[in-house]
């Protein structure tokens, strides 16, 4: 996150850190607690190279000894073949359920009804560029039509499957290391998962917005991989 500020214990208790273990073990992407039930046999991707931790605010509170998820199964989005495209979506199914508690809850998907809702308390987090940072970083972040989000990068196509958020001038943005992570909208009362974090050209460039995966139209798909 680029811009952002330092986040409370349980303000996103969506929040998660995907770590990958090989030889060293680091954080690599966020990702978003969803509440469903399970996913379909799919074994894609090798599962068992990620950890997911759930209710962590600072990454130095990982250690050897902080407990983790592993993850069972993973379903990537059978368009996707790189942000740019689209289909930036893939759903993961962890290894045990998991207990809620205030530091670890799901947020609400929106349906497919929401997907023409104007939101305007929206937020970005993660602990990715710039300065990785340790304690999980917040930026709030103004969605942006589809035309201006197609006006700003002329040699993609901006399709109705993505959501752009940002600011003209730039400053502040999610990055490298936010992906997967979650485009987090208030809407009377409740917290729903607008976007994930895909892409954008750089980080909190002026004119440069941030692309997200609208979750709204993928409600079918998660719904279908996961009932
Ligand atoms: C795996 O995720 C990404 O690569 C990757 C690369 C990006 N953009 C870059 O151009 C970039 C940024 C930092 C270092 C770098 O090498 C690049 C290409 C990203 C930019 C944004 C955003 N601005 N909302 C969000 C996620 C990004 C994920």
């Amino acid at each position: 996150i680029v811009g952002g500020t330092d986040s409370s214990p349980g303000e996103w208790p969506w929040q998660v850190s995907l770590h990958v273990k090989l030889s060293r073990q680091r954080h690599l992407c966020g990702g978003s607690i969803i509440s469903l039930n399970k996913p379909q046999n799919f074994i894609q991707h090798n599962p068992n190279i990620w950890r997911v931790y759930a209710g962590i605010l600072k990454q130095s509170e990982i250690n050897e000894d902080t407990p983790f998820f592993k993850v069972e199964e993973i379903i990537v989005h059978p368009q996707y073949k790189y942000a740019q495209t689209g289909y930036d979506i893939a759903l993961m199914k962890l290894d045990k359920p998991m207990n809620f508690t205030d530091l670890q809850l799901p947020i609400c998907l929106p349906s497919k009804e929401d997907a023409n809702i104007l939101y305007t308390d929206c937020w970005v987090i993660g602990w990715g560029y710039r300065k990785e940072k340790d304690i999980l970083q917040k930026a709030t972040v103004p969605l942006m039509s589809k035309e201006e989000c197609q006006a700003r990068y002329r040699k993609r196509r901006i399709g109705d499957k993505v959501i752009c958020a940002g600011y003209d001038e730039g400053g502040r943005d999610a990055c490298k290391g936010d992906s997967g992570g979650p485009l987090s909208c208030k809407h009377e009362e409740v917290w729903y998962l607008v976007g994930i974090t895909s892409w954008g050209e750089g980080c909190a460039r002026p004119r440069q917005p941030g692309v997200y995966t609208k979750v709204a139209e993928y409600s079918d798909w998660i719904l279908e991989k996961t009932t």
